[in-house]
């Protein structure tokens, strides 16, 4: 039986090196690509039936930042395939990142150049807004519109005799200072995509405490640094051109400027290769690329505790149940509206 994999944010970046490394290693795989923007789905599935003219490629279009898109496609989903056996949660922004140059100066001549050139600690902030839903949009998408995709899906992820794999496209950025049980949407701090990555490996780690024993297994991964339009929204374009042959010089000492998309779905590749249940549920798996351009992917222990992830697994679930009352009752008033017109008429 040809294997379902699901992929959100599939239609750049990481997540199309992903879909194009899958069919390169399985062509009776049967695609989907999850997508916000249908024209640059379309365009990537062109792209991949390039290279794999019998590749079985489906697209489906999910805002991974808004509950009701979230819903639909989950349902969409559920009514196309009567299984899944990986979910790839990839789909992730940063918006409006700001660069702290002193900071990466100092961080420069300090013993810490190395992390800071793995992780960016202290050298990141960005600027969050509400969206639609009332959520923070990083926390929306990043997070809460993946955490609701599981749950929307758990009848086609946890079946009996079959195993399934959710996998989270997280971030050496992820730090638990960054995050807060008492503002898990981080409203309130700087670093909103720090704290939305944190809470993708707290979260995953409470997935598997809770779906393990139905066949559901869920891990982390961080592709490195890797040149995408994410990173490329860091600093001006005509900069990253200019400092290109640094970054490969960099390499050299730094394993983690994995560069090319390519590189970055390493992990997300090699996970696929694995059994799921082989595989340490406390790990973050990360791609990385040696000076002479080899691909490789390391587990690393996460900096979780099992409390604060069982917390926010409990305040996702309190989340989701009153987005779920509000959702119907705007539903139940759309059609006491329409009675009522009609009614009139
Ligand atoms: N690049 C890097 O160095 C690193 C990236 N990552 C993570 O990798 C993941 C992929 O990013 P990357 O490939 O780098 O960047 P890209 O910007 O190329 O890809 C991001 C993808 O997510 C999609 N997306 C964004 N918002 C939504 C949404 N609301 N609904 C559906 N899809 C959405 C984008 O689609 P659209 O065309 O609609 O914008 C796009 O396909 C992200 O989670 C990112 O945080 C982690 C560590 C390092
Ligand atoms: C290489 C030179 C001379 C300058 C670039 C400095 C920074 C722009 C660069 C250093 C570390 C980078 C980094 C990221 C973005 C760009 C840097 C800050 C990320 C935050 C991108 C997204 C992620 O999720 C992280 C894993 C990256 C960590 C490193």
């Amino acid at each position: 039986m040809e294997k379902v994999i699901l992929v959100t944010g599939a239609n750049s970046g990481i997540g199309l090196a992903l879909c194009e490394r899958l069919l390169s290693e399985d062509l009776g795989l049967q695609l989907c690509l999850a997508c916000r923007n249908m024209q640059r789905a379309v365009a990537a599935r062109s792209a991949l039936l390039t290279s794999h003219p019998d590749a079985h490629i489906d697209l489906l279009h999910m805002d991974v930042g808004s509950v009701r898109s979230v819903l639909n496609a989950a349902q969409e989903v559920k009514a196309r395939y009567n299984r899944l056996d990986y979910l790839y949660l990839n789909a992730g922004i940063m918006p409006n990142p700001q660069f702290d140059l002193r900071a990466f100066f100092k961080g420069l001549f300090s013993s810490n150049v190395v992390n800071m050139f793995a992780t960016a600690e202290g050298l990141l902030t960005q600027q969050d807004r509400v969206n639609k839903d009332g959520l923070q949009e990083v926390f929306a998408t990043n997070l809460f519109g993946h955490f609701l995709l599981v749950r929307e899906l758990e009848p086609v992820l946890c079946q009996a005799g079959h195993t399934s794999q959710v996998v989270w496209t997280s971030s050496s950025n992820a730090r638990r200072s960054a995050f807060s049980l008492d503002d898990v949407q981080h409203r309130l701090g700087t670093e909103p995509y720090a704290s939305s990555k944190y809470a993708s490996d707290l979260l995953s780690v409470a997935l598997n405490r809770h779906h393990n024993s139905r066949g559901m297994f869920s891990s982390v991964i961080c592709p490195g640094l890797v040149m995408t339009n994410l990173t490329y929204g860091i600093l001006p374009s005509f900069f990253w051109r200019l400092i290109m042959p640094v970054m490969y010089l960099i390499r050299i000492f730094t394993n983690t400027f994995t560069l090319t998309a390519y590189n970055g779905a390493e992990a997300l590749h090699s996970l696929f290769l694995q059994n799921p249940e082989s595989l340490d549920p406390r790990a973050k798996y990360h791609s990385l690329t040696s000076g002479m351009g080899i691909n490789y992917t390391k587990a690393r222990q996460m900096d979780i505790h099992d409390d604060m992830s069982e917390t926010l697994y409990e305040k996702l679930l309190e989340m989701e149940k009153s987005l779920r009352r509000k959702l119907k009752e705007e539903e139940d008033d759309k059609q006491a509206y329409r009675k009522y017109l009609l009614q009139t008429e």
